[in-house]
């Protein structure tokens, strides 16, 4: 098919400078005709008609209503990882576009920077590196002993795709696994993953690690605050791969200066970066990384892959694979 015949994608939050960014608009220009942003502004009128899929590649463009205004032909946004929150799809469906996600690739690489999180807060691994470069070299481990994962209870809070992989990966740690979900699994689910459905408050009593796994809407906002920290274990840790608004931050930094929780362990948080003022960063018993969930070479090729197939199935008229509604 030559070129012109493709149909037009707007391609939003690939800078281009990065190798594997470059990789991924390599892949999208097989499928579609590939308009940038400077593109789309240089020539409003022309290119916007051309558009019918906008593939977002990172979690925070702005698609507003004049955007949408400029795309009469936009049939679906391609949206690049699984959380939707970015976007507000009801305006989005009342100019008839269809939303997607992309569930399946980005949930090995999640559920692994949740194990990472959990164990690099349990065996103090960041202090341990500041130790191992300052230049004191006097240390003793017998000073910042960590505490083992292993036979350790694990509470997710949330037990879709990637829940269910950080249960699969803490039974290798041979965890006591309890989860709590607005569905219950499957008993046959429950048992391959070895995990007990919980109450809420149970759950975070009895855990020595709780992980927030949950989408971010409005019934998860601020899911765990001063009452919930409050219920946790002093000796726990509170992991969060999800979005930082699921947690009332001002809380838990409370919780960490009063040590009624022992640590935090945040891959998301609000708003991303923090101020550099935050509290948060001030606090020796919380690391942070700057939401990678999903940045690894693998995961994002498969984001790219599963967004290109829900558009295509949209272009084509066929059952799309994960498309999202509005609540
Ligand atoms: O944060 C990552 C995602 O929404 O997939």
């Amino acid at each position: 098919m030559a070129e012109q015949e493709l149909p037009g994608l707007l391609i939003m939050g690939i800078g281009g400078t990065h190798g594997v960014q470059e990789s991924l608009a390599a892949l999208l220009k097989k499928h579609f005709s590939v308009i940038t942003m400077k593109e789309l502004l240089e020539n409003k009128k022309e290119m916007g008609k051309k558009i019918q899929c906008v593939f977002v590649s990172e979690f925070r463009p702005t698609i507003d209503q004049e955007l949408l205004e400029s795309l009469p032909n936009l049939k679906v946004i391609g949206n690049s990882g699984v959380g939707v929150d970015h976007l507000n799809l009801k305006m989005i469906s009342n100019f008839g576009v269809k939303v997607t996600n992309t569930p399946h690739a980005v949930a090995d690489s999640t559920a692994d920077i949740g194990m990472a999180l959990m164990l690099a807060s349990a065996r103090r691994l960041v202090e341990g590196f500041q130790i191992a470069v300052s230049p004191d070299t006097n240390y003793f481990a017998a000073d910042w002993l960590g505490v083992e994962v292993t036979r350790a209870t694990l509470g997710i809070i949330g037990m879709g795709r990637i829940g269910y992989k950080v249960a699969q990966r803490a039974r290798a740690f041979e965890m006591k696994i309890l989860y709590h979900n607005r569905n219950r699994r499957s008993k046959e689910e429950e048992q391959a993953i070895g995990a007990c459905y919980s109450g809420m408050e149970d759950l975070l009593q009895q855990s020595d690690f709780v992980m927030l796994v949950v989408n971010l809407t409005p019934e998860t906002e601020k899911l765990i605050g001063k009452k919930e920290l409050g219920l946790m274990k002093p000796t726990a840790t509170l992991i969060n791969i999800s979005r930082g608004a699921v947690i009332d931050q001002d809380a838990l930094v409370e919780a960490l200066q009063s040590k009624t929780i022992k640590a935090a362990a945040l891959d998301v948080t609000y708003p991303e970066p923090l101020p550099r003022n935050h509290p948060l960063l001030k606090l020796n018993n919380v690391i942070i990384t700057p939401h990678i969930g999903t940045a690894t070479v693998q995961a994002t090729h498969m984001m790219a892959e599963e967004a290109i197939a829900n558009m295509l199935s949209v272009l084509n008229c066929q059952p799309i694979p994960s498309e999202v509604f509005p609540q």
